[in-house]
């Protein structure tokens, strides 16, 4: 891939998920980021240990040589929730402005199972036409407010929400204006799909809308486990869905090239939750590195 248009970044929920806090409670934020540059990566998302105050974080970032590229934020369009989302973004907009990030990754959670103990498969909700239209409406506006800073909105398809399969994301972007953009994250659609085929053929699809993207891999054996005893979305991530690019079955090499041919320009983010206690997260962002230079070339 062309090395002057992508950086490479990791999140810190290898490290402390946020999801489910007391896996790596015990790893500290300066550890996580150090271990990141260490590791080789140049930038990361925001984590729950890292200090809110842009005066605070910026320089123990910068020591490091890390950027923030990226912050989750949850959207409640579809609920009916148009006034408190869009107070709540600016918010975090204006904090990931004065980061230097140009992206706002955001996830619509109305209704969203991602966070309970209904199984992951068989129970994701399905909007409304109404839903929609709420959704895309919000989103618009949302594209509208960032634009203002020079930011770009982008939504993150996520298993267990309204918008979680390639008929929900070309939904999604069909129902929005073109400035509404797609985190795509190849473990989520290699995860609802279970097909490469049909996670490729969405990246070919809207490589155009795409502006953000999280390299997530995906253990077979895990969700055939978590397919045939209703498990959860957290009790999959316990159990190992997920894993570091390289050590699970997706092949990542055509994710580079469908990326590096449109002249992708951005970051690619290195995203795997998993039990910090039964994969190391240092060893597995060296492995990770180490599979995206021999892969992608960078
Ligand atoms: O981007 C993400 C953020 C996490 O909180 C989420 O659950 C994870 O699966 C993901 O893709
Ligand atoms: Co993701």
């Amino acid at each position: 891939m062309n090395k002057d248009n992508v950086k490479l970044a990791i999140a810190p929920i290898g490290w402390t998920n946020d999801d489910m806090p007391e896996l790596g409670k015990e790893n500290t934020f300066q550890q996580t980021v150090s271990e990141m540059a260490l590791a080789g990566f140049s930038g990361s998302e925001v984590g729950s240990k890292y200090p809110r105050d842009p005066a605070v974080l910026k320089p123990m970032l910068e020591i490091r040589g890390i950027e923030i590229c990226n912050a989750w934020f949850s959207t409640f369009f579809a609920n009916g929730e148009k006034a408190k989302t869009i107070d709540e973004f600016i918010n975090h907009m204006n904090f990931l402005h004065a980061m230097g990030a140009k992206v706002i990754g955001c996830s619509e959670q109305s209704k969203s199972i991602q966070g309970t103990s209904l199984a992951v498969f068989g129970h994701k909700p399905v909007f409304t036409d109404e839903e929609w239209r709420l959704t895309a409406e919000g989103y618009n506006e949302l594209a509208k407010i960032a634009a203002e800073k020079g930011m770009q909105v982008c939504l993150h398809h996520h298993m267990g929400t309204g918008i979680q399969t390639p008929a929900e994301i070309d939904r999604f972007l069909a129902l929005t204006n073109d400035d509404v953009c797609l985190l795509y994250d190849t473990g989520h659609l290699y995860y609802s799909e279970n097909s490469e085929q049909a996670m490729l053929a969405v990246l070919e699809k809207h490589l155009s809308r795409i502006n953000h993207v999280h390299l997530k891999d995906v253990r077979d054996e895990v969700v055939a486990e978590v397919r045939k005893q209703q498990l959860s979305f957290l009790d999959g991530v316990k159990r190992g869905t997920f894993t570091v690019p390289g050590d699970g079955v997706i092949d990542f090499k055509p994710v580079f090239k469908l990326l590096d041919d449109a002249g992708y320009r951005g970051w690619m983010v290195v995203e795997a939750e998993q039990d910090p206690a039964l994969a190391n997260p240092f060893e597995y962002a060296v492995k990770a590195r180490k599979y995206i230079r021999e892969t992608a070339g960078i």
